[in-house]
């Protein structure tokens, strides 16, 4: 029986919204954002080479000791003498690496010496100090001013409902804010909703389409939160209104959260016949121990902005009236603090658990798959979109 519905539901829902979804091809992040391999780390000895402008003493003993640490491994020599200085501070600056894994010192070497060549770059180029609008995004408006770049979702009509087309430009927004000459990355929401996570007519498609589609939803999810789980820069929400499924499970990849005492954090995947993503099916036990996790993961209850700040996946909220003013103001004092050192200690405070979040991310997209295949999943599908009809 519920496979018969199952199947009127598709066919309802094919003919009930005539739409015409495009596949896009899939993107991948950078091989910088995700991990630098030999050959990334040999070109960025070689570019430290041509570099024109001294970095600073500070830079260099960084240099120097994520590259004895990347080809050596942990400090392995004598302390030199007091009144050695500079061999001295070489290998203070070595030695605090401690047990740091030599692919974390080669990836960090790498993000240092590409950090050194933009900013070199950038310096050459005369660049207007307005406001830079960046084109070619249909669902987001991509700013960068004062050292922050901005990306923030833009259909307020549809409450920024996520569209394939939007988790695909997200990516390509995530990963050029990586490389370029910002130090704090944003995301936020344009209108009165930071998102109200996935669109659900992403499910709109004929029944003989599903398997495929569930297919490459899978791989677009896995990428999507892998571009989260490897941006090398602090990364900010900037949670404006209420937030809805993956904008709320996400929220645990970012170094900061901050949001208005207008937002609410509702994640209701059993509601959907779905089940959690963005890896909270681990990050959210984590943080908040697994009875609290279960309540919001499991049995979708809606948080408040000051529960979710008790509960650690808020960082600070602030008064509806002032938010973007003290918001602003706060990040862009964060903005002027030195850039290498904010991305090198981000990655430290992450790198232990990347590869382990890696994996449940793979796993989790594998499990939802199956679920939008299920006919609990389209059920409440057509349950939304007939409600829409209607109004
Ligand atoms: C084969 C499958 C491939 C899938 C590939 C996807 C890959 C990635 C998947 C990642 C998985 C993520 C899981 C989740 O995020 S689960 C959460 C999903 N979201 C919801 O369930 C929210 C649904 N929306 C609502 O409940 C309500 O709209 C609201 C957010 C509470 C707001 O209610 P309100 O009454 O204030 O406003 P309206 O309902 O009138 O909304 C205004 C218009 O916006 C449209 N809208 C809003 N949110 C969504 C949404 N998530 N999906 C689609 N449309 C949305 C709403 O329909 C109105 O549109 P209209 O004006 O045209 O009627």
């Amino acid at each position: 029986m519920a496979g018969v519905t199952g199947r009127l539901v598709r066919g309802w829902c094919l003919r009930a919204v005539r739409s015409s979804l495009q596949v896009p091809a899939q993107l991948h992040m950078s091989k910088t954002a995700m991990g630098a391999s030999q050959k990334d780390f040999e070109s960025a000895v070689n570019q430290m080479k041509l570099l024109k402008k001294d970095p600073g003493n500070e830079v260099k003993l960084k240099l120097y000791a994520h590259y004895k640490q990347a080809t050596e491994g942990p400090c392995n020599t004598p302390k030199p003498a007091v009144f050695d200085l500079i061999n001295k501070a070489k290998w203070d600056a070595w030695n605090a690496l401690g047990n740091l894994p030599k692919e974390t010192a080669r990836q960090n070497y790498v993000d240092l010496v590409s950090g050194l060549s933009s900013s070199s770059d950038s310096s050459s180029q005369v660049k207007p100090e307005a406001d830079r609008k960046q084109a070619g995004y249909e669902t987001l408006v991509m700013t960068s001013e004062d050292g922050i770049t901005k990306i923030m979702l833009n259909r307020p009509t549809k409450m920024n409902a996520l569209t394939t087309q939007m988790y695909q430009e997200i990516m390509l927004a995530l990963e050029a804010a990586s490389k370029d000459d910002s130090t704090i990355t944003v995301l936020t929401g344009n209108g009165s909703y930071f998102s109200s996570g996935n669109d659900l007519t992403n499910f709109v498609i004929s029944p003989d389409e599903l398997e495929e589609r569930a297919r490459r939803g899978a791989i677009l999810l896995r990428d999507f939160v892998g571009c989260f789980i490897d941006f090398p820069k602090p990364l900010v929400a900037v949670v404006n209104g209420p937030a809805v499924g993956i904008s709320v499970t996400i929220l645990r990849l970012f170094d900061l959260v901050y949001a208005s005492d207008r937002a609410t954090f509702h994640t209701p995947f059993s509601h959907l016949g779905q089940t959690p993503e963005a890896c909270s099916s681990y990050t959210f036990p984590s943080l908040m121990g697994p009875a609290k996790a279960a309540e919001m993961l499991i049995f979708g209850k809606k948080l408040t902005a000051a529960e979710a700040c008790a509960r650690g996946l808020v960082t600070e909220v602030f008064p509806d009236s002032t938010f973007q003013k003290e918001v602003w103001t706060r990040l862009k004092a964060y903005s002027k603090l030195p850039r290498n050192a904010l991305r090198i200690s981000k990655q430290m405070i992450r790198n232990h658990e990347k590869e382990k979040l890696h994996a449940i991310n793979a796993e989790e997209s594998r499990i939802l798959q199956e679920r939008w295949q299920s006919d609990e999943c389209m059920n409440a599908i057509m349950n939304f979109l007939s409600r829409k009809a209607k109004l």
